[in-house]
């Protein structure tokens, strides 16, 4: 068994200053080497995130045959085996914690000629998969699920897939994904739609990579039967970790930091938008295109921030940055509402309830609603110290950790080792940034 590993951390010694850059974006790295992986010749993947999520992913391309070389950390040369050149493992393909892994391999692998067997840890396996299963059995695709639509997933090969025109029920890249990557391999057309529009990193990496898709507002839509082409990915800096360091120079007094290469893809900044409808004083420097996305510094100077109705048009273009909203909600003035956000009970924990109860444990007043949370802003009150459960769940934790530099007393945090899914280096990270955060260990 592995560590448990806690955190204890503490009231900001000092104010959030100086320049940082964070790791490299989780869900480009996994379709890097996704698609690396079943396109003809060498690609070269620059930042790719080392983190145990997206390693997963390149060890399972690796297991199905593709040859992959590590020159150095963050770099990735992957030797591409072609759309029909992956071959079956009678292991398991091990997932870990990661539902975009999961959930994209499931369409990548229902066109092949073998069967694949896809696993993940505890709080995976606790995650819907319908969401993807039921598209995928639509275009001819056998997947069979455990009760209640859990992993393990079987995905049985040999099948001919054909196109469909999905609208999939809620605002998903993962099930999006998982449905345009099966139609790599499908007879026809496939077309995808969307009322929200999400992260569209497949759509535009199949694009660079040679497939021909047609992405316009509302849906995209490709072809079976093309061929991809491998090159060079430069994957940017995670907005999603960015939104951290952005958090603690956003709620601690005196703070001003600068974020260096940032992405920018305007479906992963909705956090950025809502910041500033809050008060937060964000800057937008020196914006640069590289590889076809949008790369950029943020500055961050503090202001005090206030409660707002968080407006549903941002909530799936900051999804996973909820975590980090609500800590932000609990250091303002007033009051935040959230609505329209039920997926995050879906995620690696039901993060409305655990982010609920942990700010609870910090003094806040936090009302849940099916889809959302009323969070009354502590002002300049800040928070109380306490100890929180992250449930397992990186962003839960980073978020707490966060927290915590406002709270006038220390803040345990449990069950913390979920952080190096996305953001490897945490903790000394953060110490760089300003913040007093310490690990321990337990067996
Ligand atoms: O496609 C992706 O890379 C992701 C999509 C989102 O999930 P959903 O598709 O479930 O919204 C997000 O929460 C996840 O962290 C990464
Ligand atoms: C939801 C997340 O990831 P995944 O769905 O890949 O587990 C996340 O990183 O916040």
């Amino acid at each position: 068994m592995s560590a448990r590993v806690d955190w204890i951390a503490r009231p900001a010694p000092r104010a959030v200053q100086g320049e940082t850059a964070v790791p490299g974006d989780k869900s480009v790295s996994h379709r890097a080497v996704m698609l690396a992986g079943i396109a003809e010749g060498v690609s070269h993947v620059h930042g790719f995130l080392e983190g145990e999520d997206t390693r997963a992913t390149a060890r399972i391309m690796q297991q199905l045959g593709v040859r992959m070389e590590t020159p150095e950390p963050g770099q990735r040369i992957v030797h591409g085996v072609g759309l029909r050149g992956l071959r079956g493992s009678d292991a398991p393909l091990d997932c870990g914690n990661a539902g975009t892994g999961m959930r994209l391999l499931a369409g990548l692998l229902a066109g092949q000629a073998f069967d694949s067997t896809l696993v993940g840890d505890a709080s995976l396996s606790r995650r819907p998969m319908r969401r993807v299963s039921d598209p995928l059995q639509q275009m001819g695709a056998t997947i069979e699920t455990q009760e209640g639509g859990l992993p393990p997933l079987i995905v049985r090969g040999g099948r001919t897939l054909h196109g469909i025109d999905y609208q999939p029920p809620m605002a998903s890249a993962q099930v999006k994904s998982a449905v345009l990557l099966a139609g790599l391999y499908a007879e026809g057309e496939t077309v995808v739609r969307e009322v929200h529009p999400t992260r569209d990193y497949t759509e535009r990496m199949l694009a660079a990579f040679g497939w021909p898709v047609e992405m316009a507002p509302g849906y995209v839509r490709l072809r079976g039967g093309g061929m991809l082409v491998g090159g060079e990915v430069v994957v940017p800096g995670d907005f999603s970790s960015a939104a951290f360091p952005l958090l603690a120079a956003a709620i601690v007094p005196g703070s001003q930091l600068r974020l260096r290469a940032v992405g920018l893809n305007p479906r992963r900044t909705g956090l950025l938008a809502v910041l500033r409808l809050m008060g937060a004083d964000i800057r937008v420097l020196d914006t640069r295109e590289v590889a076809g996305e949008a790369l950029a510094d943020l500055e961050i100077r503090h202001a005090p921030l206030r409660g707002i109705d968080v407006p549903v048009e941002h909530v799936s273009d900051m999804i996973d940055e909820f975590p980090a909203l609500f800590v932000a909600a609990a250091c303002a003035e007033g009051v935040t509402r959230v609505r329209g956000a039920a997926e995050l009970r879906v995620k690696e924990s039901d993060r409305i309830d655990a982010m609920a109860r942990g700010l609870r444990a910090l003094g806040v007043t936090v009302d849940e609603t099916p889809d959302g949370a009323d969070i009354v802003g502590r002002g300049t009150a800040g928070l109380t110290g306490g100890q929180i459960d992250s449930h397992g769940d990186h962003r839960i934790a980073m978020s707490f950790a966060v927290a915590a530099a406002r709270a006038t007393g220390d803040v345990r945090i449990l069950d913390c080792a979920a952080v190096d899914t996305s953001f490897p280096g945490f903790v000394t990270q953060a110490g760089r940034w300003g913040l007093d955060l310490r690990a321990s260990e337990t067996r």
